[in-house]
């Protein structure tokens, strides 16, 4: 191991012990620390040095993409260092910082691909801001013990209200009266301008955002019909249709509410289009991936489709500005801002105050659950495991947080390990080819400490260990 590297493991230790006090505490009892990667060549006198307590202080927190202010102040509260971001970051200065940093805040737009997180050394968790993790290499974090979060809900009513505006808007062309009158044209017309009530809504993917875009939009009189990969109770008089066909064949307006996956890469595309009803409007503000705008392109140039709105672009700018849209989406720009009765929105769908401040106290108080105490419930690639707070005020207990490959005879090593302690509690599960282990062990003192990490540090199915006391 070179000395630079030594360093920088010293540097890792320094930055990443000493996690204690519970969630909401502003300091750090003297008693707790935290551990990560403990570097095996460390000389005894850097090891002790390393189970020294430390500060809370310590612990860095990376906030991009304009992360709510609820989060900072929750991060503030626990004492964690933290930098705040407005934008998203270009890969390369994305792998310097991440490289540094213990936890790390994103929205939608920050790709955190196995090549960057190669580079997260001391990286325990990735909370995403919002509810998709498609920016995310799940299967990697996890193997590598990072836990990622998320907020599966806080924003979906907010993206259900936007879906509405949109519907009446496309039906009565408000976007172009609007442009129209800006710049100085009055052009009252009716043809081919609609009440929604009585029309048919379709919607692709009745999770929580489809659903509730549901129940809203019955309540001004359409009829709903909704398409899923998976049955799903109905709300109201909606109904669940068997195909994707029959959704398109049927609906006046069709509304996206899908992840960002393999399967639902161009969902539509030419053939869809087709499918769909003449004069038939689309919305979507999913991910930009799931719609083939040439073939939205040339099917509303050929007025099968009456309009659409888009939220989410198959690639999305970094920050706001003037220009950025035009750079990112070059290759379809001119042809879309000249076609008639097309909405086009700068991925707002869950951008409001409401969501943003609950989403930003959701997700910094599950990570600093997870930071704090390790539970790892809500986690969306990890098992999730938790044991009642820790209390740091018994002297002698330790919690041991444990992340391993799912192999057999792990749990037999590591409670052979642990046997000449009281194990108070214990909690393991498994999600994938990942297992995660708690306990909380007592009658543990500062040099079992040691034995015990070094013991558990030797496992071959070892991923990432963390002792707090
Ligand atoms: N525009 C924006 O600002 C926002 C966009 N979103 C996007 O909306 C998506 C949906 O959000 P939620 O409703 O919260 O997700 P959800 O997970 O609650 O629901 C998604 C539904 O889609 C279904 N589904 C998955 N693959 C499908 C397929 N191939 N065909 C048909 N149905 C399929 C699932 O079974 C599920 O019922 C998110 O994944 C995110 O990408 C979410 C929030 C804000
Ligand atoms: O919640 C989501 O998945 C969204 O698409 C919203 O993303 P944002 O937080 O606005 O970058």
């Amino acid at each position: 191991m070179s000395a630079l590297n030594i360093e920088n493991l010293q540097n890792t230790f320094q930055n990443a012990v000493n996690l204690g006090g519970s969630p909401g505490a502003v300091s750090t009892s003297p008693t707790q620390s935290f551990m990560n990667t403990l570097p095996r060549r460390l000389s005894t006198s850097k090891q002790q040095k390393i189970l020294k307590p430390f500060s809370t202080g310590d612990m860095k927190i990376l906030l991009l993409e304009n992360v709510n202010q609820t989060a900072i102040e929750i991060f503030n509260k626990q004492g964690y260092q933290v930098e705040f971001l407005k934008g998203s970051l270009p890969e390369e200065e994305l792998i310097e910082k991440i490289k540094d940093v213990h936890a790390i805040g994103i929205r939608s737009k920050t790709k955190l691909t196995a090549k960057v997180l190669e580079h997260a050394k001391n990286l325990v968790c990735i909370g995403c801001f919002c509810i998709g993790t498609n920016q995310v290499d799940l299967n990697f974090a996890a193997k590598k013990g990072i836990a990622v979060f998320n907020s599966p809900f806080s924003n979906s009513r907010s993206v259900a209200e936007l879906v509405i505006a949109e519907i009446i808007s496309l039906a009565r062309q408000l976007g172009d009266r609007s442009i129209e009158l800006h710049t100085g044209t009055w052009n009252k017309v009716s043809n081919k301008c609609w009440e929604v009530r009585g029309k048919t809504l379709g919607i692709i993917g009745y999770g929580h955002i489809g659903s509730q875009l549901s129940v809203l939009a019955e309540a001004m009189g359409l009829h709903v019909i909704y398409y899923d990969i998976v049955t799903i109770m109905a709300l109201g008089t909606a109904k669940q249709v068997s195909t994707l066909d029959e959704l398109l064949n049927n609906s006046d307006f069709v509304s996206l509410h899908v992840p960002e996956t393999p399967e639902t890469k161009n969902l539509l595309s030419a053939p869809q289009f087709a499918a769909m009803k003449d004069g038939a409007y689309m919305i979507n503000a999913s991910r930009g991936t799931v719609v083939d705008i040439p073939s939205l392109i040339a099917a509303m140039k050929a007025k099968k489709i009456a309009g659409a709105a888009i939220d989410v672009y198959p690639a999305e700018p970094r920050k706001n500005g003037v220009g950025a849209f035009a750079d990112d989406l070059n290759k379809w720009t001119s042809d879309l801002i000249s076609l008639p009765n097309l909405i086009l929105t700068p991925h707002i769908g869950g951008s409001t105050e409401e969501a943003q401040s609950a989403i930003g106290i959701e997700v910094s108080t599950a990570l600093s659950n997870y930071i704090n105490e390790g539970n790892s419930v809500g986690s969306v690639n990890f098992p999730e495991v938790s044991l009642k707070a820790l209390n740091y005020d018994q002297e002698n207990t330790v919690r041991v947080l444990y992340i391993h490959q799912n192999i057999p005879g792990v749990l037999r090593t590591v409670n052979n390990i642990l046997s000449n302690h009281n194990i108070d509690k214990q909690f393991s599960d498994s999600h994938g080819d990942v297992a995660y282990l708690m306990a909380d062990i007592s009658s543990v003192d500062q040099s079992d400490i040691k034995e015990i990490y070094e013991k558990l540090n030797q496992t071959d199915a070892k991923i990432s260990i963390r002792l707090l006391y």
